[in-house]
């Protein structure tokens, strides 16, 4: 049986999963190391391939060649844009992963890659450029799921940044430019690798942080990537059952 792989960007965002799995076992000479188990009767790959972009599309890739999984759950915690009605410890799910920064600064303005003509990934006469959608079938039963346990889970779109926003006017930049509630530095590679692969893939992420002007002792990551897990775990007993 296909297991799901999830991802994470540093080993903290995964720790209560890899301690509820069953028989957990760590493969540590692999470039990126994997701890596999089961929850229930379903098999897990969980992987912190690192931060950023460049580390999570080289580990997703490379997972998704070894273990050839079902499905991707991406996990972690992402700072709330302003007017997105998140806080603190809250969860999102995402619709769609968007690069952010892939695009051209003019002096008439920003131009994305579609106004560039430059796709990132062409599947015979589709192509798609900074947005990748995410699997809607998956992320429709992850909310009903939240639904039935009173769990309030925002779904929207997420955004995918090198370079992480530390004023609120950044923040209000891209939530405006992408209709986004969120922002993190991995989601939209891994969510092109698993398109790439014709692999479903969710991303559920536990606010850490307002996208506000820098401070960070207004963070609280350990209670995002608790919450995060949690109701990834919920989602792994439903495939389960
Ligand atoms: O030092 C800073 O100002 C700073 C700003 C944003 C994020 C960080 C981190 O150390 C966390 C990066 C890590 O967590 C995800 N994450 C969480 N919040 C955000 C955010 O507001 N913007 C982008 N990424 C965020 C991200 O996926 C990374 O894995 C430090």
């Amino acid at each position: 049986m296909k297991p799901i792989l999830i991802m994470a960007a540093v080993p903290r965002e995964l720790e209560l999963l890899v301690n509820t799995l069953q028989d957990p076992y760590c493969d540590t000479d692999a470039t990126f190391s994997a701890t596999e188990g089961n929850i229930g009767a379903t098999r897990l790959v969980c992987c912190a391939g690192g931060v950023g972009k460049a580390n999570a599309a080289s580990a997703a890739t490379s997972l998704v060649e070894r273990y050839r999984p079902e499905l991707i759950i991406i996990t972690g915690c992402g700072g709330a844009y302003p007017g997105s009605g998140l806080s603190v410890g809250d969860l999102a799910l995402a619709s769609d992963e968007i690069f952010g920064d892939e695009g051209v600064d003019t002096p008439t303005g920003w131009l994305d890659l579609g106004q560039m003509e430059l796709p990132l990934l062409t599947k015979g006469v589709r192509s798609w450029y900074n947005s990748i959608p995410l699997a809607r079938h998956e992320a429709q039963k992850a909310m009903k799921l939240a639904g039935s346990h009173g769990i309030q889970l925002v779904r929207g779109r997420f955004v995918t940044v090198s370079s992480c926003s530390g004023t609120k006017g950044r923040g209000q930049e891209l939530a405006r430019r992408y209709q986004a509630v969120c922002e993190n530095m991995e989601g939209a590679s891994i969510a092109l690798t698993a398109l790439r692969y014709g692999i479903p893939c969710l991303e559920i992420r536990g606010i850490s942080n307002l996208v506000e002007d820098r401070d960070m002792s207004r963070w609280d990551i350990s209670r995002a990537v608790e919450a995060a897990q949690r109701f990834v775990i919920k989602i792994v007993e439903e495939v389960s059952r």
